[in-house]
């Protein structure tokens, strides 16, 4: 049972609404049943954190960076070690020629690596527009356009001149790992960090262990192949930020600084988190 440390006060928790978090929040409920779900966008979620409306969160990565009172407080995370299938940028043009790229609005830690890679593959500064989520596609006529989520495992309708799996690309690259988005803590807890993490880490290995479960449920609300689905979160992402994840953080944090992305460079204990529940070097 949960016992919040602030017995006046709910925890509140933000997660994100996408097929990729379902594993880390399968039984969540259950094991902090005195605690508040909210499900919403990541870029929402790290907003709400910032306004401290919530607690804890599932948020881009790239926001724990840029804010110095934000804290990791567990190993489970939405990462990828290859391809992700679900961050996308779609090219009407060769990426050399992309002189406006059109952002998902639920994306902070891709809007920035679609920047960071576009520089680095073709030498390109492009002029940025969001895309509002209710957008689709077809709606930008920007010269290159990034899509998270689950509206970006289904095939377009149009023809493209290149389409990037952002994942693929960063590991090609690196030959490192890339997190997309953790657990992370405002500067306001009422709950006992520690015990957070406990649970967050043995709820993800729930998840992880009921993927078949979640992939079949899930692909019928989303209208997927529920082999998709189950590949995705079974091969595709990875849930655990252990030493390779954490330099992926790293070299990803240094490019941001390097093009402005972050502000300040990120003091190298920001980038370390061990579980004292999970081992990850066991895995
Ligand atoms: C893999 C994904 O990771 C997500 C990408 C995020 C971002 O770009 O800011 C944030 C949270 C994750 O849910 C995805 O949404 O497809």
């Amino acid at each position: 049972m949960s016992t919040p440390t602030d017995s006046e006060t709910v925890l509140r928790i933000g997660a994100v609404k996408y097929l990729n978090s379902k594993p880390l929040v399968h039984g969540l409920s259950e094991a902090l049943p005195t605690a508040d779900v909210i499900y919403d966008l990541p870029s929402r979620l790290a907003d709400q954190l910032k306004a401290g409306t919530i607690h804890v969160a599932l948020v881009p990565i790239v926001e724990y960076l840029r804010q110095p009172k934000f804290r990791l407080v567990s190993n489970a995370c939405v990462g990828c070690r290859g391809p992700v299938l679900s961050v996308k940028v779609y090219f009407r043009t060769a990426p050399e020629q992309v002189k406006t790229l059109a952002l998902d609005e639920g994306s902070r830690t891709s809007a920035a690596l679609a920047q960071v890679l576009l520089y680095q593959h073709a030498g390109v500064r492009p002029q940025l527009q969001p895309l509002p989520i209710g957008d689709r596609l077809e709606d930008s006529s920007a010269d290159a356009v990034l899509l998270i989520g689950d509206r970006a495992m289904y095939p377009p309708s149009q023809e493209f001149h290149a389409v990037w799996d952002l994942g693929e690309q960063w590991c090609q690259q690196t030959g490192l790992p890339f997190v997309f988005a953790a657990w992370v803590a405002g500067p306001e807890m009422p709950y006992d960090v520690g015990r957070l993490a406990t649970v967050l880490e043995q709820v993800r290995d729930q998840g992880l262990a009921a993927v078949d479960t979640i992939a079949t449920r899930e692909s019928t609300k989303l209208g997927i192949e529920r082999e998709l689905a189950y590949h995705y979160l079974s091969e595709n992402l990875h849930f655990r930020m252990g030493p390779a994840e954490q330099q992926g953080i790293e070299q990803y944090a240094r490019r941001c600084v390097e093009l402005k992305l972050i502000d300040e460079p990120v003091p190298p204990h920001r980038f370390r988190y061990h579980s004292e529940y999970d081992d990850c070097t066991t895995h």
